[in-house]
């Protein structure tokens, strides 16, 4: 972590200088084991060899009592290539190590009032994730603010015992009790946060098959515009998601893949009552045809295995263009990062999670209107993924029979899709050639910063959209 420019980076945002200053103080002994953990994280991006340049934004300790500490930090990331994100932290210091069987300690404060005490991933600890709830919800307790939803007390999460849960995705999830899910975003955005527009939109439609919101934790109104730094939603009971039973039930999920349609199309039919929808107009298809090519330039940059695509990929960018003006239909909101792993099974059927978009994409492009054929692209795509993890875990190895697993669940799905009201896919073959490798573009990026062993699958998922396979 760079410390030497601390204060003038603090300065530059809109905290004053006794808050940057301050901000430098509290994080300065913790710097040195930050940046090796994050790297370790994976929702943090790989190093892709130009090394990380991290600045702390904004830090406050949230609880401190009998040797243990609460550290509440955002930390941005500027990378060589003029790249910048932020990173939001919650950091345990302890006097001795914590007890939390997941609680690892990742390094110690290097000097003031805690030098030498542990450091460790709050979220890992039951007392902090329970003392952030408590200070976050007092109405004088500063940033950030727990704020609840309508139907839900400040004393909903009373007596729920946090457990974070082990699976680090692009976020960091805690389990309340069974009760409620508090998800910690890790790069936080100013502006309107889709998850919680999205949520709160459908939480008023009957019937719903996403959880209800909560709450929601964000940066206090002094700013310019708040950040949501969390969204709380009601806990579903559930045996797994869609990707689990695709990989435990593969041969018998063709019957999954026709009701996960027909799920799909009514999530996007309710999407379109809360939010709206319209015909699609020429100036919009202009924007996502451009948003494809920029979207792709910005993965070059980091992705040099999609160079031998891209002229292909352009010239499909501008195929798309030409006949999306005659048969668009409308556009609407969309899930907008849909897979497998996004829809859970649960006694009452498919339900849906997490809406925030791509992680990476600025909020303001995640709230576009989009061709609900992209969910289905996205879908076709975790088809995908999930053949060649079925191919790659089953003996022989045997790509045809991937190949074929993945062409019977996309028609199902397909299937289902049009069956309850979704525009048939196989009406608007460019857009969905288009759809699936700009998505698998965004994968190979994905890939590339979290999991470079995967890129291999997006990649000849490009190579067959561009070959018309
Ligand atoms: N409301 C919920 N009820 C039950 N489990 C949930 C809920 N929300 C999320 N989960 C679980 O947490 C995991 C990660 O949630 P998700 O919102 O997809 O986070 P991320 O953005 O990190 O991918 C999911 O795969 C699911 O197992
Ligand atoms: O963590 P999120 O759910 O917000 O989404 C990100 O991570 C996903 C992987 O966990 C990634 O999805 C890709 O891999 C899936 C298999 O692990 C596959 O089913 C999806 O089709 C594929 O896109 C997602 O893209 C990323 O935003």
């Amino acid at each position: 972590m760079t410390t030497a420019s601390d204060r003038t980076a603090c300065a530059q945002d809109p905290q004053s200088a006794g808050a940057a200053l301050r901000t430098h103080r509290l994080l300065g002994p913790l710097a040195p084991a930050l940046t090796p953990w994050l790297l370790s994280r994976r929702w943090f991006p790989h190093d892709d060899g130009c090394g990380h340049d991290l600045r702390p934004v904004a830090c406050s300790v949230l609880h401190e009592e009998d040797g243990l500490a609460l550290v509440h930090a955002i930390v941005e990331d500027r990378q060589a290539a003029g790249r910048s994100r932020r990173w939001q932290l919650l950091v345990g210091v302890s006097r001795v190590p914590p007890q939390a069987a997941d609680a690892q300690v990742f390094g110690r404060a290097e000097q003031g009032a805690w030098h030498g005490w542990s450091l460790y991933d709050a979220t890992a600890d039951p007392r902090l994730m329970t003392a952030l709830v408590r200070r976050t919800l007092q109405p004088r307790g500063g940033e950030p603010r727990l704020t609840m939803a309508e139907d839900f007390g400040d004393d909903a999460l009373d007596g729920l015992a946090p457990r974070a849960l082990l699976a680090d995705q692009s976020n960091t999830n805690v389990v309340f009790g069974d009760r409620f899910m508090f998800k910690l975003i890790r790069s936080p955005q100013e502006g309107v946060q889709p998850e919680t527009e999205i949520l709160s939109a459908l939480t008023r439609l009957p019937g719903p098959n996403t959880p209800r919101l909560a709450g929601w934790l964000h940066t206090a109104d002094g700013g310019a515009r708040p950040t949501v730094l969390g969204v709380l939603t009601e806990f579903l009971p559930n045996d797994g998601d869609a990707w689990r039973l695709a990989l435990t039930q593969a041969d018998r999920f063709t019957l999954h893949a026709r009701s996960l349609g027909v799920a799909v199309a009514t999530l996007h039919t309710r999407l379109a009552e809360a939010l709206g929808s319209s015909p699609a107009t020429a100036g919009q298809i202009r924007d996502q045809t451009a948003a494809m090519g920029e979207r792709l330039r910005a993965a070059l940059a980091e992705v040099p295995e999609l160079a031998p695509y891209e002229s292909r990929l352009t010239a499909l960018h501008k195929d798309y263009g030409r006949c999306a003006g005659a048969a668009a239909g409308d556009v609407q909101r969309i899930h907008g990062d849909l897979h497998l792993g996004q829809i859970l099974h649960t006694p009452d059927g498919w339900r849906f999670i997490d809406f925030e978009g791509e992680p990476a994409r600025p909020l303001a492009e995640r709230a576009r209107p989009e061709h609900p054929l992209r969910d289905v692209a996205g879908m076709f795509r975790s088809f995908d993924y999930a053949a060649a993890q079925v191919l790659a875990s089953g003996p022989p190895a045997d790509a045809a029979r991937a190949r074929t697993w993945c062409a019977v669940n996309q028609r199902e799905f397909a299937r289902g899709y049009t069956a309850a009201g979704g525009i048939d896919p196989g009406l608007h073959p460019v857009a969905m050639r288009a759809f699936e490798a700009d998505k698998a573009v965004y994968e190979a990026l994905y890939e590339a910063r979290h999991r470079p062993e995967w890129l291999p699958i997006p990649l000849a998922a490009i190579e067959r959209a561009l070959s018309g396979s």
